[in-house]
């Protein structure tokens, strides 16, 4: 019998805990305070990370990671990015040798440049590994709004499997291969996300965050190609699907953040936004390669203090003009669906 549990009780890892168990499936949710899994089996609610949102009796909630994962054939790992390896190692005295991880992280290991897979790959060699990315805040898909997401495996099977059995009636999982573009393209676009959320917050308009979406998926692709990544992944879900959705409000974390950045209010009491984490490494990942990624430069160079918002923008308007397109460049047909 399938049994899943899920690593990381907050914000996603609950709605994703809730969503399986709504299907019908016992899950556990692995968190580590102990209050606050007592009150999530107590009161079916997690007040702290998804407020109003009532959970099904069938996910039960704890701190110990042998009840979580004992019997678990599918583990979702969904802490932050920074905390995978640490997490994946704490995980490897219980989780049996053929449970199939699926990463729900979205960044960039900062000390190495690593996306999630090729993280807990280094940890546990010998798990079969997934990758879940694409456009579903955590509170729509808790509430059981409809999105579709992209799950990534190198064995293709493995990927269909695991999108059948984590597909439900609102929740759509396309079967993917491309595991790295499903990385680069969740992790990427938080980082544009703030850069969008900083416009707003300097109040440019909407046409300036239009073209920062336009001309941040130009800098995902070209990095993201650069990293091994497809093309026609980074215009799928996980890419402009995601992008579009992270760079669209307030709904963000990421573009709550920009926003704060934008309008110089405190950013130290802010919840988790992954683009903060993966910035600087982005930035390093697209000059080792020699791509040009300006919006990603500037993000970073303010993250860092090293340039107030107001002169990043004015930097991004004085660059050189160029055609919009690289001629030398091919572009890929765009794919057929
Ligand atoms: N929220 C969303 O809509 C979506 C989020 N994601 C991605 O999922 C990942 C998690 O995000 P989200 O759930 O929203 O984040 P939250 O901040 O809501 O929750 C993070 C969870 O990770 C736990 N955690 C933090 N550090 C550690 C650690 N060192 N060891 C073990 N557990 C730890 C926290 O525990 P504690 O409470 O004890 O600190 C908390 O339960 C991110 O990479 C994010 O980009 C992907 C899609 C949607
Ligand atoms: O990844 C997400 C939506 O797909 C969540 O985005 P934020 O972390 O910016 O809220």
């Amino acid at each position: 019998m399938s049994r899943t549990a899920v690593v990381g009780a907050g914000a996603w890892g609950t709605a994703l805990a809730a969503l399986r168990a709504r299907d019908g499936e016992r899950v556990h949710l692995l968190g580590r305070d102990a209050a606050m899994v007592a009150e999530i089996n107590r009161t079916r609610r997690n007040p702290r990370y998804l407020p109003g949102i009532e959970l099904p009796e069938a996910l039960a909630a704890t701190v110990d990671p042998a009840e979580a994962l004992g019997h678990a054939t599918t583990v979702l790992l969904v802490t932050p990015a920074q905390t995978l390896r640490e997490v994946a190692a704490s995980l490897a005295p219980h989780l049996a040798p053929a449970a199939r991880l699926v990463l729900c992280s979205k960044g960039i290991e900062r000390a190495t440049g690593l996306f999630a897979s090729a993280v807990v790959r280094d940890t546990l060699p010998d798990n079969p590994i997934a990758v879940l990315s694409g456009p579903s805040f955590a509170d729509d898909v808790a509430r059981g709004l409809p999105t579709a997401v992209t799950l990534a495996a190198e064995d293709e099977r493995l990927a269909d499997e695991l999108a059948q059995a984590l597909s439900g009636p609102s929740f759509r999982v396309y079967a993917h291969a491309d595991v790295l573009g499903v990385e680069a393209g969740g992790a990427l676009k938080n980082v544009l996300a703030l850069a969008a959320g900083a416009a707003a917050g300097l109040g440019l308009g909407a046409s300036a965050g239009a073209a920062i979406v336009t001309r941040g998926f130009v800098e995902l692709r070209r990095l993201g190609e650069a990293l091994g990544a497809r093309p026609e992944t980074l215009m799928g879900l996980s890419g402009l699907g995601d992008l579009v959705l992270t760079c669209s409000g307030t709904q963000s974390r990421n573009f709550r953040y920009g926003l704060a950045m934008g309008r110089s209010e405190p950013l130290d009491a802010l919840p988790l936004a992954e683009g903060v984490h993966s910035a600087a490494i982005a930035r390093r990942l697209a000059r080792e390669r020699g791509i040009e990624a300006p919006i990603i430069e500037a993000v970073a160079a303010i993250l860092e203090d090293r340039m107030p918002v107001r002169e990043a923008v004015a930097s991004l308007l004085a660059r050189p003009l160029r055609r919009e397109f690289d001629e030398r460049r091919i572009e890929p047909p765009l794919p057929v669906f």
